[in-house]
């Protein structure tokens, strides 16, 4: 472990060479020098095979505090999330796309919010945040839809960002038991955390306003697996939450819901 390194920025990638120089430079540059000291950027890949190797290396050899850690056994945003967690220095994880959806220039008010906070969120409800408007209207109703199925878990206002951050010790050592009951399938680690770890029951989430972006390179990864993995996802959160009875009214609600969302997407 460096001592130097306070925070540590982890970025899942699968196929985002194109995304690596401007979201590493923008990074570091968003940070100043003081920040920048203090922060390791980690891209978690899972063998893209697409360059994105030599690109951190070209990144690294400039200088910038960055590297990539290559799986070639495993695959998934969650899974790849939680291992770059794992293979971090810093007391203070963030956890970003690659894609500059999450604009690497709000991430000095998410490091402050997180100094302060036991869990920072990037939301994008909030006053004042507006969706881009190219962001497709399929993947509104989306989110939407997925953001409903998730209120009884969570209060938080935007349990579906991938952009939060969580310090250190709620992960390991508050409870050294609560990361081996978190679930790494699927895309919605930040849901899995809030409703999971021992966080406390008054101020543990700072709240960061932002406003999503667009991918411009590369496409999105978001698949009908991944949707079924959600609703497994959110199955198991219920029946943590509120147990066998209510596992089963979940799933009841939880069905008719989803098809809502199938047939106004459908636009039956
Ligand atoms: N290592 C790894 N990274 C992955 C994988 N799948 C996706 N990623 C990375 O995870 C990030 C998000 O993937 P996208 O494909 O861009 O997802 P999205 O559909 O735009 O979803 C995003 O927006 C949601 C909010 O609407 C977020 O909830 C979600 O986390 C993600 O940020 C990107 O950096 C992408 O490269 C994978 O299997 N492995
Ligand atoms: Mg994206």
């Amino acid at each position: 472990m460096s001592k130097d390194i306070k925070f540590s920025v982890i970025v899942p990638s699968y196929h985002e060479k194109l995304n690596i120089e401007p979201l590493t430079t923008r990074l570091f540059q968003a940070l100043g020098p003081e920040f920048s000291k203090q922060t390791e950027l980690i891209y978690v890949d899972d063998n893209s095979q697409d360059g994105s190797v030599e690109e951190v290396q070209k990144l690294s050899e400039k200088g910038y505090n960055v590297r990539i850690i290559v799986r070639t056994k495993e695959r998934g945003l969650s899974s790849a999330v939680l291992h770059g967690f794992k293979n971090s220095d810093g007391q203070y994880l963030l956890c970003m796309d690659a894609d500059l959806q999450h604009p690497p220039e709000v991430v000095p008010k998410m490091l402050d919010s997180l100094v302060e906070h036991p869990f920072a969120l990037g939301t994008r409800y909030a006053k004042g945040v507006e969706m881009d408007k190219n962001w497709p209207i399929y993947r509104r109703i989306i989110s939407s839809g997925a953001r409903l199925l998730a209120l009884p878990l969570t209060s938080a206002s935007d349990p579906m960002s991938g952009f939060f951050g969580v310090q250190r010790k709620y992960l390991y050592e508050v409870d050294p038991n609560a990361i081996n009951n978190i679930n790494d399938k699927g895309f919605k680690i930040a849901l899995e955390l809030l409703a999971k770890l021992p966080l406390p029951k008054k101020d543990a989430i700072g709240d960061v306003p932002f406003s999503f972006g667009v991918r411009t390179e590369g496409e999105s990864k978001l698949s009908g697996k991944v949707m079924f993995q959600y609703l497994g996802q959110l199955r198991d959160l219920y029946c943590y939450k509120f147990g066998g009875f209510h596992l089963v009214m979940g799933s009841i609600v939880l069905t008719l819901l989803f098809l809502g969302t199938v047939l106004l997407y459908l636009g039956v």
